[in-house]
């Protein structure tokens, strides 16, 4: 069976035309079409003012090269056309670059937020471990390429070839055969370019890959800091670090070794196209076959068409750059998301059962096997179990930050796939190990428990957790700022934000995975008494690692290697010899441990 996410894209690279990626590209800048477009268009016509320059040399040639004089009429014609151009120029490039970047914001906005938006959708941490740095880069160089196409690379497509287009008309005006012969070399040099750019196709989604690997290396370094520094291995840390931008580096010099030749072909191909006309333009006038004028005008029109046209090289870097960052975008937006129930059903009640739940991560081994148990409403349930046994797991797939493989999980009798996204996040709170503090102030950390919540419900919140005295005490009370990760705070001041956040919320159903740092007597008890705030009237499930929680259990849980092999009270369980028995005298024995003149010389 194939999971929620788990298919892989099928945004193939090499398999869509250029046209068709072309087009997806162009799909992306969704409403703000008009406004791109209007950029490209204003931009073709600045191009195309140029051409009044253009026909107010040829007229200055024509007049003054047959002999004649410039009247005052021709003088001011000429004025005009060049004021004309000026203008043109100016207008239409203001013009076009308002359109195109007020445009190209808008997309690289509404595209950052499809991007986030996707990314809550898909199944927690399907996507994110594999790929750490890849929604980072994704989000900020990825999307910035995206912008810089729609509001540089294709007006400038435009600006390539309008000016190149109103000179060809006018050297067709002059000599078509001529023109015939400047056409030569455009026409050659197009399989060239189109050489090149695919030879530059094919690395440039290699190097997004690569910089999004050192995006990620770089991000866990940064976040591994005080472990690397703890144990003197800087060194060792900045090695993968290392490692991604040595490939990053390695890429993008393939790149400029791989299209030198190809680029230095284009342009010569490309360039033959200035003397070639002139020559042969030269040679007409020896055998009398044009007047003295042409040859001029025609200098003067063919640099105009070939100086423009060289600028498509930049275009070109920009567009496959663009192409790897689609293929990249579509990675995530092709990945699907948790399917959501078309009619929701409203639980009857908050008891919990999980029926014969089976679970894998990926195509891995299974993880859950089999796991039935019932949690009747407002009671609590301890799960306990050696390392790796599958407790967290179990909790998580309950807010459904996976989907069972099979079995189901039900809330008042109703499968939590049947319940709506919203529904279910509003039942249940999750209680981390790991704590997360965003940026920003304590207030904001714990308003984030409820939407529109108030500074009394805040306050109060934080007073239940236990959390307001440490608050206040801090310089700026609640408007304290806490750093990302909440560096500032200790490790049972974060525990205690986060109740705060969870008491705010006061959802039914509470997931309490229990700390199983080392935190001080003082802290441990006081956490304790936070929670006991949280959980009163409650349907709550905890990963108990602490022999309180476990004693106040109204059931406990026994799992391992992925199965359920105890059900009980701790009373029961105590006397059962099973595996509950051996781990609860295994953790008697480690709680009476303590700190003596005993214990320290015969750790001697
Ligand atoms: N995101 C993941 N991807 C792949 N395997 C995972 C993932 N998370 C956990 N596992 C694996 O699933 C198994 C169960 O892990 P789980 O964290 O649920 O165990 P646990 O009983 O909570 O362990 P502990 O008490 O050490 O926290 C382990 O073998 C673990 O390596």
């Amino acid at each position: 069976m194939m999971k929620a996410g788990n298919r892989k894209s099928h945004a193939g690279h090499s398999k869509s035309s250029d046209y068709h990626r072309l087009q997806r590209l162009w799909s992306l800048a969704g409403r703000q079409r008009d406004g791109v477009l209007r950029g490209i268009l204003y931009r073709f016509a600045q191009s195309i003012s140029l051409g009044f320059a253009l026909v107010a040399v040829i007229l200055v040639v024509e007049t003054t090269g047959e002999g004649g004089l410039i009247t005052p009429t021709d003088f001011l014609l000429v004025t005009l056309l060049l004021a004309l151009s000026l203008a043109g120029q100016l207008v239409f490039g203001y013009l076009a670059s308002a359109n195109s970047w007020t445009a190209s914001f808008q997309v690289s906005r509404d595209l950052r937020l499809s991007i986030l938006d996707r990314l809550r959708a898909l199944p927690l941490g399907q996507h994110m471990p594999q790929h750490r740095g890849d929604p980072v880069t994704l989000v900020t160089s990825d999307i910035k390429v995206v912008e810089t196409f729609l509001a540089d690379a294709l007006p400038r497509l435009a600006q390539a070839f309008g000016i190149p287009v109103v000179a060809i008309a006018l050297l067709v005006w002059v000599d078509v055969g001529l023109a015939m012969v400047a056409l030569v070399s455009i026409v050659l040099s197009a399989p060239v370019f189109l050489w090149s750019s695919r030879r530059l196709a094919a690395l440039a989604l290699r190097r997004q890959d690569l910089q999004a690997e050192a995006s990620a290396r770089m991000i866990e370094y940064a976040r591994g800091i005080a472990v690397i520094k703890a144990f003197n291995r800087i060194h060792a840390g900045q090695k993968s670090f290392h490692k991604a931008l040595i490939d990053f580096r390695d890429v993008s010099v393939r790149i400029v070794h791989h299209l030198v030749f190809p680029l230095i072909a284009f342009g010569v191909v490309l360039t033959t196209g200035v003397p070639l006309p002139i020559f042969v333009a030269c040679l007409r006038f020896f055998d009398a076959d044009i007047d003295q004028n042409t040859p001029t005008v025609a200098i003067v029109l063919v640099f105009s068409i070939y100086t423009p046209l060289l600028s498509l090289i930049g275009v070109m870097e920009i567009s496959r750059l663009a192409d790897a960052a689609l293929v990249r975008f579509d990675r995530i937006m092709m990945q699907t998301p948790l399917p959501q129930p078309c009619f929701p059903s409203e639980p009857r009640g908050f008891a919990l059962k999980f029926d014969r739940v089976q679970f894998a991560y990926g195509l891995g081994q299974p993880v859950l096997k089999q796991v039935t148990f019932e949690v009747p409403e407002k009671s609590v349930t301890a799960i306990v179990g050696p390392s790796g046994a599958g407790k967290s797991t179990l909790l998580n797939l309950l807010p459904r930050f996976f989907d069972v493989d099979d079995g189901a999980i039900l809330i008042g009798g109703v499968d939590v796939r049947e319940i709506s996204a919203e529904r279910l996040n509003d039942l249940i709170t999750v209680v981390f190990q790991e704590v997360y503090l965003f940026s920003g102030t304590i207030l904001d950390n714990i308003a984030i428990g409820r939407m529109g919540a108030d500074e009394v419900d805040i306050r109060a919140a934080a007073k239940a957790a236990l959390a307001h005295d440490f608050i206040m005490a801090l310089p700026d009370g609640y408007a304290t700022r806490v750093g990302e990760g909440g560096s500032r705070l200790s490790g049972g001041e974060r525990q205690r934000i986060s109740i705060a956040r969870a008491i705010l919320k006061d959802a039914p159903i509470v997931l309490l995975d229990e700390a199983t740092a080392a935190i001080d007597a003082t802290s441990e008890r006081e956490i304790q008494r936070a929670l006991s705030h949280l959980v009163q009237n409650k349907t709550l499930v905890v990963v108990a690692h602490k022999l309180s929680t476990i004693r106040h259990a109204h059931q406990i849980i026994v799992l391992d290697q992925g199965g359920v092999v105890e059900i009980g009270s701790h009373e029961t369980l105590a006397e059962a010899g099973g595996l509950y028995q051996r781990l609860w005298r295994r953790r008697l024995q480690s709680s009476n441990w303590r700190v003596t003149d005993a214990n320290l010389s015969a750790a001697k």
